[in-house]
Parts: structure tokens; C-alpha cells; sequence
């Protein structure tokens, strides 16, 4: 990656917070906070339930604007959402109308890509996250993880600066998890780009992340900041399930584990 690139990509939270308003009073969701994410690193937000990850991650996608502080994206300030910072739910968000293949289209159609490259794109990307042979299928006609793997397609196909993926895993069964988890992995290799992860699972941050940082609990501020560095990682390799069975994976685990619990007293 050129530094312009880097530069370009670099997102920069300085006193950023957000106050909710509502009817029945004002709820700090989020305290200001500063903090560089560098482009390609896979970020993972943990921390106890309500102290304000979903929060930030909207803020991040442009779909909630700070009520204090600035967050550009490189040079650019992020002013809603955009195809750049492509977000995953938890919630399957496919049309049920499209068949999978269209709804990978869908992004480059609404911005005028005309059929036959938008047609090859999506083909690209199917393959790409192991739906080659589901593109004609309906939504409805593929399991939990397929449609989790086609929303990455979906949000792949646009070539974001970002990908913001809240729990996007959060509603599967440990063993489909584990699977797209290392997809994930393989896919954050190839394509190069910044990940921003939420998840419940300490487990998941570890084995995942490049970057753990926890959240306290309302009003959320992050309190820890970790590296993660794992037993055989390789900059161009993607961590296998067994890394989890080190005394390395485990004593992160934990230390982040207890930061988390300590945030919740
Ligand atoms: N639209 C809203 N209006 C008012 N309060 C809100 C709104 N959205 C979130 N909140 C409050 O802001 C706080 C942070 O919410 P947020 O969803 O960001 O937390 P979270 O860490 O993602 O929670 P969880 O882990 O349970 O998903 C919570 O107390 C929540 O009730």
C-alpha cells in the first residue's frame, strides 16, 4: 500500500461523542473519543451490552451524525452513508425479490454500471465468498450463512475503503461461525481492506483481529487498546482455528475477558 493510499484511507476520530435526545430525556452513548484506525487493520469493538458499539459503528457508516468531533475518512469527512464503508448486520438485509445474483448487482446497477461489467463483478465476488453455483437462488432458498456470506458480497462488489460488520455472525451456530470466520480472514487477506467488527465474543475479537479495543459501560468510552499478535502470523497468511488452543490465544482471552467484566462493575 502507497503512504497516499494510506493517507487516504486512514480514519480519524478526534472528540467524537454522541448524546441521544429523546422525549424522556438525553442518554450519553458515547464519551468523546479520539482514535486512529490505519488502513487494512481488522478492528474489533467488545464490551458490555448498551456502551455504545452499535453507536459507533453507525457513526462510522454515516448513519448518525456525532453530536461533537470530527471523523474523516483520509481527507474526506464523512457526511452519510456511502458504497465506501460497506456495512454487514446481523440481520440478513438481502431483497427477497432478487435472486442472490441481483442482489450483489444491486449496488453497481443503482450506480449506473452497466450490465455486462456489473454482471462479471458480481459473478466475481460469488465466487469469491463460495456462492458460485447460488447466484440464481432466491434469499430465502439458502441457509443462515450463505446469506450472511452473500451480504459480504454484496458489500464487497462495491470495493469499500471499509467494511463495518456489526455481529454479523452473531446469529449462527458455532460451527457455520467458525467457517466464516476464517473466510473472513482469507477475505480481509486478499481484498486489503479495513474491517471494523463488533461482536459479543471476546473469542471471536481475539481469533480474528489485528486490534482489540474495549468499551466501558455507558457512557462509552474504550478503555483498553490491544494489539493482537498471535502465534504464527504471517502478514500474508491467514490464523487457523488451532491458534485458539495456544497459551498465547488464552491469556489474551482472559486479559480481555477481565477488562470487559471490570467495565461492567
Ligand atoms: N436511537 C436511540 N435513541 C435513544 N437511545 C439510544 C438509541 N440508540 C441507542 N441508544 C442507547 O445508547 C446506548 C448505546 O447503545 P448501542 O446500541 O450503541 O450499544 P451496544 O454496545 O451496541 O449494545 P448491544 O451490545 O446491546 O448491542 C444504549 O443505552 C442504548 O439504549
Amino acid at each position: 500500500m502507497t503512504a497516499a493510499l494510506e493517507l487516504r484511507d486512514r480514519v480519524v476520530l478526534t472528540g467524537v461523542s454522541k448524546t441521544y435526545d429523546t422525549p424522556t430525556g438525553s442518554t450519553v452513548a458515547l464519551s468523546p473519543t479520539d482514535l486512529v484506525i490505519e488502513p487494512g487493520a481488522f478492528v474489533s469493538i467488545v464490551g458490555p451490552s448498551g456502551c455504545g458499539k452499535t453507536t459507533l459503528l453507525q457513526l462510522l457508516g454515516g448513519f448518525l451524525t456525532p453530536s461533537a468531533g470530527s471523523l474523516p475518512v483520509g481527507p474526506d469527512p464523512i457526511d452519510g452513508p456511502s458504497p465506501e464503508r460497506g456495512v454487514v448486520f446481523q440481520a440478513p438485509t438481502l431483497y427477497p425479490w432478487l435472486t442472490v445474483r441481483g442482489n450483489v448487482e444491486f449496488g453497481p446497477k443503482c450506480r449506473g454500471v452497466d450490465r455486462k461489467t456489473r454482471r462479471a463483478a458480481a459473478e466475481r465476488m460469488l465466487d469469491l465468498v463460495g456462492l458460485a453455483d447460488f447466484g440464481g437462488k432466491r434469499p430465502y432458498e439458502l441457509s443462515g450463512g450463505m446469506q450472511q456470506r452473500a451480504q459480504i458480497a454484496r458489500v464487497l462488489v462495491n470495493d469499500p475503503r471499509i467494511i463495518l460488520m456489526d455481529e454479523p455472525f452473531g446469529a449462527l451456530d458455532q460451527l457455520t461461525r467458525e467457517r466464516l470466520q476464517v473466510e473472513l480472514l482469507r477475505l480481509w487477506r486478499e481484498a486489503g481492506k479495513t474491517i471494523v467488527f463488533v461482536t459479543h465474543s471476546v473469542e471471536e475479537a481475539v481469533f480474528l483481529s489485528t486490534r482489540v479495543l474495549v468499551m466501558s459501560a455507558r457512557p462509552g468510552r474504550i478503555i483498553v487498546d490491544r494489539d493482537i499478535v498471535l502465534p504464527n502470523d504471517d502478514p500474508t497468511g491467514v490464523r487457523e482455528l488451532a491458534v485458539t488452543a495456544t497459551p498465547e490465544f488464552q491469556a489474551l482471552k482472559t486479559e480481555l475477558a477481565k477488562a470487559i467484566y471490570e467495565a461492567h462493575a
